[in-house]
C-alpha cells in the first residue's frame, strides 16, 4: 500500500519502545511497542477502558512513560525541553473526539486560525490555503457559514481541514468516526486516507470501528488486559484465532473482554468509606 511509497522510510514519524504508560502508581499498558511512518494509516484498537486515549497522551507529551522511550520525529520527546515539545507538537495534528470548533467564528476562521496563530502568511496566502484544505474535506462552499449552521458530520470535518492546515506529518485522530451516520463515517474513513497519501504524513486512530479502519489501515495495533495483545495488517488480524482479538472483531459479548471494571484497592477503600458491601 502506500507505505511502499514512503518519502521518509528511514525514520518512523511515531516510535513507541517497550513502553510502560499509566497514572501515579496506576500502569494501564505495560511493554508497548509500535511504530508508525509516513504514508501509512494505522488504527489503534481495544475494548473501553483499555488505553488508547493514554497511548494518545504519551505520543502528545502529555504523559510521560513510565518505562521505555516514546519517540516523534526521532526525538524522545519526554527528554525534550518546553521549547523542544512545542516544536514536534507543531508538526502534529490532533483531532480530538470533540473537535471543539470556536463558535464564535465562522467556518473560515476556524480554519485559518493556525495559520494566523503560528504564521506570518499573507492575507491572501491564508485565504488559498484555507479554501484548499476546506476543499479537501469537501467544504469549499461553506467558508462563509456560522458554527451554529452546519452539521455535526460537517463540524468534524472542519475540525479536520483545521487540523491539517498546517500540513502536518504526524496526524492523531481520538475516535474520529464516533457519532456519525453510516454516510459521513465512510466519508471521513476515505479522507483520512486520502490527506494521509496526499500530505505523506503519518495516520494514527483511536476506533473502536473495526470496519471502517480495517478498509483504510495499513497495520493494526489492539491493546487490551494491560497490554498489546495483536498486532499486524487488517487481514493477518481477521485470521487470528486468538480469542481476545476474535472477541472484540465479532462483536461477542462472551469472551476474555470483562463487562466490569476490575475492582482496585482505591475502590475497596472508597466503598469501605461509604458502608458499601464489597
Ligand atoms: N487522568 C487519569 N487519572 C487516572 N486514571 C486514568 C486517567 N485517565 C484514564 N485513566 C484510567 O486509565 C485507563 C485507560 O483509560 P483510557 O481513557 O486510556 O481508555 P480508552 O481505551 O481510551 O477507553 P475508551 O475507549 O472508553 O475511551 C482506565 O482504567 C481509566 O480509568
Amino acid at each position: 500500500m502506500s507505505s511502499e511509497t514512503d518519502a521518509h522510510p528511514g525514520q518512523p514519524a511515531l516510535l513507541f519502545s517497550d513502553v510502560s504508560l499509566g497514572y501515579g502508581d496506576f500502569t494501564v499498558l505495560s511493554n508497548v511497542t509500535m511504530e508508525v511512518r509516513r504514508g501509512q494509516v494505522v488504527a489503534m484498537m481495544g475494548g473501553s477502558g483499555s488505553g488508547k486515549t493514554t497511548l494518545l497522551r504519551g505520543a502528545t507529551g502529555q504523559l510521560s512513560p513510565q518505562a521505555g522511550a516514546i519517540r516523534v520525529f526521532g526525538e524522545d520527546i519526554a527528554q525534550a525541553n518546553g521549547d523542544g515539545v512545542r516544536k514536534l507538537r507543531q508538526r502534529m495534528g490532533v483531532l480530538f473526539q470533540q473537535g471543539a470548533l470556536f463558535t464564535d467564528l465562522n467556518v473560515f476562521e476556524n480554519v485559518a486560525f493556525p495559520l494566523r496563530e503560528h504564521t506570518e502568511q499573507t492575507e491572501s496566502a491564508i485565504i488559498q490555503t484555507v479554501l484548499d484544505k476546506l476543499d479537501a474535506v469537501g467544504l469549499r462552499a461553506a467558508a462563509h457559514l456560522k458554527i451554529s449552521e452546519i452539521s455535526g458530520g460537517m463540524a468534524r470535518r472542519v475540525a479536520l481541514a483545521r487540523a491539517i492546515v498546517l500540513e502536518p506529518e504526524l496526524i492523531l485522530y481520538d475516535e474520529p468516526f464516533a457519532g456519525l451516520d453510516p454516510i459521513s463515517l465512510g466519508i471521513t474513513a476515505q479522507l483520512i486516507r486520502t490527506l494521509t497519501d496526499r500530505l505523506n504524513c503519518a495516520s494514527v486512530l483511536i476506533t473502536h470501528d473495526v470496519a471502517e479502519s480495517f478498509a483504510i489501515a495499513d497495520q493494526v495495533y489492539m491493546v487490551g488486559q494491560g497490554k498489546m495483545i495483536a498486532s499486524g495488517t487488517p487481514d493477518d488480524l481477521s485470521r487470528s484465532q486468538d480469542a481476545y482479538v476474535r472477541q472484540f472483531l465479532d462483536g461477542q459479548p462472551d469472551g476474555p473482554i470483562a463487562f466490569h471494571y476490575p475492582q482496585t484497592p482505591a475502590f475497596q477503600q472508597w466503598l469501605g468509606q461509604h458502608g458499601g458491601r464489597p
